[in-house]
């Protein structure tokens, strides 16, 4: 495919080990340019993410894709964060202390460099958010005519109609800045919300882990790596010999929409008391008597089914032909 005729998508991450199979999938997949990395706290503190966004960069050979640095803080300048080091390990890539990158973040923050890049290529640019919704949010604060500029915007968050991850109520995306997911989910753009009620339909089994494991692609063997400690994890937290494939997931849905289907309604997101960050979404079924805090605000698309075989095949063959 051209470079032309390739989808321009930002990957807004905390990488996170389910970050680094979503940005190899990426790397490898012939419908998408990767024109940056913007980074953010959530899986790791913003600063090891920046860290590991460089890194596999580096294990990738792609030092040419710049790196973002976002914000250290939430929306409402928050610094008690939610870092998810349970799950990916205190590193953020398993536990395996990789050497640290050679390069360095841009100049730009996060949030300046997806304002520029909306208004350079209106309307062709997908911003892809693996993270809590900060960066965006403070795009959308810093320029009122980011949310036309951008082309779409396809974020991992909220948990619709299920349990949360973080806590019955919450998805650990939402969770960690509830603010800032309800000013992206009422800003007008368009957007597709890809929640657990999903991600938890894909999963890469112990099987398909040797599969991956039995390819010579260079980043299957990296992933298989910093793999272990995730699947611990989920046998431990889940009770499954399986790891939900996320940010995969969501980066699948940025270039091949038609793999799921969606609902559409307006979303708002719980910022208060023992439901905070829950997500909820007004299905248009009913005219309400009274003005409520779902009206009049924009509509957003939120995947409701997936093909997981589909989706699970695409990511393993991008894998193992790495
Ligand atoms: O139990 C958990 N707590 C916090 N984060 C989690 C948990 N499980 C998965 N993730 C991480 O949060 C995003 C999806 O919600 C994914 O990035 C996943 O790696």
């Amino acid at each position: 495919m051209a470079t032309g005729d390739r989808k321009k998508i930002i990957i807004d991450t905390d990488p996170g080990i389910d970050d680094a199979m979503a940005i190899f999938v990426a790397l490898k997949s012939p419908e998408v340019d990767v024109i940056g990395l913007t980074t953010i706290y959530g899986n790791v503190y913003t600063a090891l993410a920046t860290r590991n966004a460089l890194h596999l960069l580096e294990v990738a050979g792609r030092t040419d894709i710049p790196v973002a640095e976002g914000t250290h803080k939430t929306i409402l300048n928050g610094t008690k964060l939610r870092v998810a080091d349970f799950v990916h390990g205190k590193d953020g890539l398993g536990n395996q202390n990789f050497p640290p990158p050679e390069g360095k973040p841009i100049e730009k923050s996060a949030p300046e460099f997806l304002v520029e890049q909306a208004k350079l290529y209106p309307g062709e640019i997908t911003v892809v958010a693996l993270g809590p919704l900060t960066n965006i949010a403070l795009a959308v604060q810093l320029d009122p005519e980011f949310s036309k500029n951008v082309g779409q915007i396809v974020l991992l968050g909220g948990s619709f109609a299920v349990n949360g991850n973080v806590n019955p109520a919450s998805e650990a995306n939402i969770f960690g800045d509830p603010e800032a997911a309800d000013i992206v989910f009422t800003c007008g753009a368009d957007i597709i919300a890809v929640g657990i009620n999903v991600t938890h339909q894909v999963v890469m089994t112990a099987d398909d882990r040797d599969k991956l494991a039995s390819s010579n692609g260079k980043l299957a063997q990296y992933l298989c790596k910093i793999l272990d400690l995730y699947y611990s994890y989920h046998l431990d937290a889940y009770e499954i010999k399986g790891v939900y494939l996320h940010d995969p997931t969501t980066i699948i849905a940025a270039f091949l929409p038609s793999l799921f289907t969606y609902t559409e309604g307006v979303v708002r997101v719980q910022t208060d008391g023992i439901t905070r960050g829950l997500t909820l979404l007004y299905n248009n079924q009913k005219r309400f008597e009274e003005e409520t805090e779902w009206s009049d605000k924009p509509s957003v698309k939120v995947a409701v089914t997936v093909d997981a075989p589909a989706v699970l095949k695409l990511i393993m063959d991008r894998l193992m032909e790495s």
